[in-house]
């Protein structure tokens, strides 16, 4: 059997991570045992942020991303946010370069305990997402669920921030929206043939949305930093705010994201720690560490 490995189970504005920390080891979280402290109530989480020794020089960990249901992602915002304050924390850095399959990400965490990443820039062709068929115009494209003539949710933005996210435009709360029953239907739809992170966006001023989402591999979440991201840029691209936005995720709370002018995504937000343990992972066994048990 493979040694434990450290973990701390970790908030992004809600949104469940566990950091893990596999430095110094050749082995990797295997889906199974993600599958298995998915399931456990007390590790139960939305994505696992696994930290791995740099494969490229300029960078000081690799990281591997894994939903709930042992997929990988290509993207994750909150989850970031969580390795970042977990490293900070260890060694007093403050301003970080990691890498992910998608590419190199630069996060830093502020004076007031706020981390901002840099998500990097969006991409909106129809391959990039990507789609099944060519959609020339990415701002609206043909999809709707729900009676032909009067469909539910309708002519989504897509965008890929290194991971695919279609946002459905609303004008009611966006809570009124059935997306437990809409989410996998959509997320699974032939159209993603990677399936896709699917949200509701409201618009509510040139400067602000709310914004519930259905994760790929993970379900209906409290945030996900990469949607908030995808919704602002897609909000932007067709007129409905301006490049700096707010948005209220589910939990309540709110991310700011900048899509500054040389095309990256700057979201920013907090993070917060619940425990730490340790896991096998191979099979997802875990401990509490000792010095937590109240
Ligand atoms: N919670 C994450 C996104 C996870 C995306 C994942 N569900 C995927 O398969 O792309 C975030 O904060 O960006």
């Amino acid at each position: 059997m493979a040694s434990e490995a450290p973990f701390a189970k970790m908030n992004g504005l809600g949104n469940e991570i566990i950091v893990a920390d596999m430095r110094g080891r050749t082995d990797r979280v295997a889906p199974a045992a993600a599958i298995a402290l998915a399931a456990d109530p007390a590790t139960k989480f939305d994505q696992i942020m696994a930290i791995h020794d740099p494969r490229t020089p300029g960078t000081v960990n690799y990281i591997e991303i894994i939903n709930a249901d042992g997929s990988h992602a290509q993207a994750c915002g909150n989850g970031t946010r969580c390795v970042v304050q977990a490293l900070a924390a260890e060694t007093g850095q403050k301003v970080f370069t990691f890498e992910t399959v998608a590419g190199i990400l630069n996060a830093e965490e502020h004076a007031d305990g706020s981390i901002s990443v840099d998500m990097g820039a969006p991409r909106f062709g129809w391959q990039d997402i990507p789609l099944a068929e060519e959609f020339r115009d990415t701002r609206a494209i043909e999809l709707q669920i729900g009676p032909i003539d009067a469909p539910v949710l309708h002519s989504p933005s897509v965008a890929s921030m290194g991971n695919p996210h279609a946002i459905f435009w609303v004008d009611n709360d966006v809570w009124s929206y059935d997306l437990d029953r809409f989410g996998p239907l959509l997320e699974n739809h032939p159209i993603f043939p990677e399936r896709a992170n699917i949200s509701i966006a409201q618009v509510t001023s040139r400067e602000t949305l709310n914004l519930r989402t259905w994760e790929r591999g993970a379900g209906l979440t409290l945030a996900c930093g990469s949607a908030t991201c995808a919704a602002a840029v897609s909000a932007a691209r067709t007129g409905r705010t301006g490049r700096t936005v707010t948005v209220t995720v589910p939990s309540g709370g709110t991310l700011q994201i900048d899509w500054r002018d040389d095309d990256h995504v700057v979201m920013t937000g907090p993070a917060e720690w619940e425990f730490s343990g340790s896991f096998d992972p191979a099979t997802g066994g875990w401990s509490r560490d000792r010095q937590d048990v109240a």
